[in-house]
């Protein structure tokens, strides 16, 4: 069968055969030596040891290693070449107004703690070289780590005195808080190491979507675990997969929402059959980085198994488009005062709202931080925006910077979204933390208002914007 898998619009630096995508029990690979680098398929599927071709879930897992395997991964996270198939370079042509790529240059760090940094990634840290390390820097994000837990956390701010590696340093922080590397056995290096791929994983070029959002939602699920109806009856495992879903929930983001990925037929799109195909790539990937990385190899392997659909149920719950089914179901069990923490289902359930709550919560912290945000995600709305114009494509709803304003996104958002979200998790939690959220979720939703009565509303907005809010359609 022809190597063809042309996006209409966009530039193709690798294709992807059909016969990969559109049939789901066999994968041919045999004509596809383009996408191998000149190796051939059998050397790889050897090399990466016994990969079974039999399944959707090996697809999805084979097309992310091929990803890495390829060194095209890498590269284009640090910008010079592109992706494994959509082009996106051209969401990223403001470079020097980019938020995430800036974030290294605005570092304070010293340039001979930032080369300490970059062989610290590459594995080739070693115990004497962190004496050389700028300390003033890494002692003011260690003294940062001791607030981890409170909810005005600056993580913009720890992340420039970590240079750009707050997820990484974070998520450690959290397993050593929790006692987790002692109390599942786990090999330290083999953790850096992992934390270390899943912070490369996410695209530093993404305005909202990378690796801070990820530090950000993983703080903010600390924060949750910490609530006492949360704390008092979670498990270990529980809260290893809590860290791991937020830290993995947006890995390898493309920076495009699904509508995007579908209108594009993206072979995403077909090979998670249109169904949750962003999330599905995050757990993929997420799994993939877990089996490379060797982090749970010990485990007895149903333990491993289970793990792999527990974070499954975590990521995919972050799909917005399901925010109603979640929170009907979470109001009915509030209403009827059923839940029962003992219950693994219901912790569950609990977790899944937990995360989705800690993927939006941006709406719910000081201004000073929550503004950041709302720049960022608009940013990256407006560029795939941009991109759909520029290939005479129907602009998405909300990516059409003439119609739309921050300002308007953010009070629909605030109102249709995240209010009624956070409400019904005030009514579970009913502490300090969860009513604190409702009051800066107020103060920023007053500040859009405002905002949005001093810069009217571009004429074509009335027409164009959605009665319910969803980026994704
Ligand atoms: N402050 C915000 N304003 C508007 N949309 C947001 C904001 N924060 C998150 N979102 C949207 O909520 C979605 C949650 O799932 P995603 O991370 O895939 O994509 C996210 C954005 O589309």
């Amino acid at each position: 069968m022809e190597v063809c898998y042309q996006l209409p619009v966009l530039a193709l630096d690798r294709a992807v055969p059909k016969h990969v995508l559109s049939r789901r029990g066999a994968i041919s690979l045999t004509s596809s030596s383009c996408l191998f680098g000149g190796r051939s398929p059998r050397q790889l599927s050897k090399r990466r040891g016994a990969i079974s071709y039999d399944s959707i879930d090996q697809t999805a897992l084979y097309i992310r290693m091929l990803d890495v395997r390829l060194g095209n991964f890498r590269s284009e996270i640090r910008g010079s070449t592109s992706h494994l198939c959509v082009d996106f370079r051209s969401l990223h042509s403001g470079e020097s107004e980019d938020h995430a790529s800036n974030r290294k240059q605005r570092s304070k760090l010293s340039l001979q703690m930032y080369l300490q940094c970059s062989r610290s990634f590459h594995g080739t840290l070693t115990f004497r070289h962190l004496h050389l390390l700028d300390q003033v820097y890494y002692g003011q994000a260690k003294c940062m780590l001791q607030r981890v837990g409170t909810w005005n956390f600056d993580i913009f701010l720890f992340d420039r005195l970590t240079n750009g590696e707050s997820l990484v340093c974070l998520t450690l922080e959290l397993f050593c808080k929790y006692g987790l590397i002692e109390l599942f056995g786990l090999d330290p290096l083999r953790l850096h190491s992992f934390l270390v791929r899943i912070q490369e994983g996410y695209r530093s070029r993404n305005p909202y979507h990378n690796s801070l959002h990820a530090a950000d939602v993983t703080q903010a699920m600390y924060c949750y675990l910490q609530e006492p109806k949360l704390s008092e009856s979670l498990t270990s495992w529980d809260i290893l997969l809590a860290l791991l879903a937020a830290a993995t929930h947006d890995l390898e983001h493309p920076g495009v929402n699904q509508n995007f990925l579908l209108k594009n037929d993206h072979f995403l799109a077909s090979l998670y059959q249109k169904n949750s195909v962003l999330e599905n790539h995050h757990w993929k990937s997420a799994l993939s980085h877990l089996r490379e990385s060797g982090l749970l190899s010990h485990l007895p392997i149903e333990d491993r198994h289970r793990m792999e659909e527990r974070l499954g149920s975590l990521i995919l719950a972050t799909d917005i488009s399901r925010q109603n089914e979640f929170l009907s179901r979470f109001k009915a069990h509030l209403d009827r005062k059923d839940l029962n923490m003992s219950s693994p289902e219901h912790r569950q359930f609990i977790l899944q709202m937990a995360l989705k709550c800690a993927d939006i919560c941006n709406p719910c912290r000081p201004n000073s931080l929550s503004t950041c945000w709302s720049h960022c995600v608009t940013k990256e709305f407006f560029q795939q925006g941009d991109v759909e114009r520029a290939h005479r494509h129907d602009v998405s709803p909300l990516c059409d910077r003439h119609s739309n304003s921050v300002a308007i996104i953010q009070k629909s958002f605030i109102s249709y979204v995240v209010e009624p979200l956070f409400v019904q998790w005030a009514r579970f939690c009913d502490t300090p933390l969860s009513h604190c959220m409702l009051g800066y979720m107020k103060q920023n939703k007053k500040y859009w208002s405002n905002a949005a009565i001093m810069r009217p509303k571009p004429k074509s907005l009335v027409r164009s914007l959605p009665l319910r809010h969803s980026n994704r359609l």
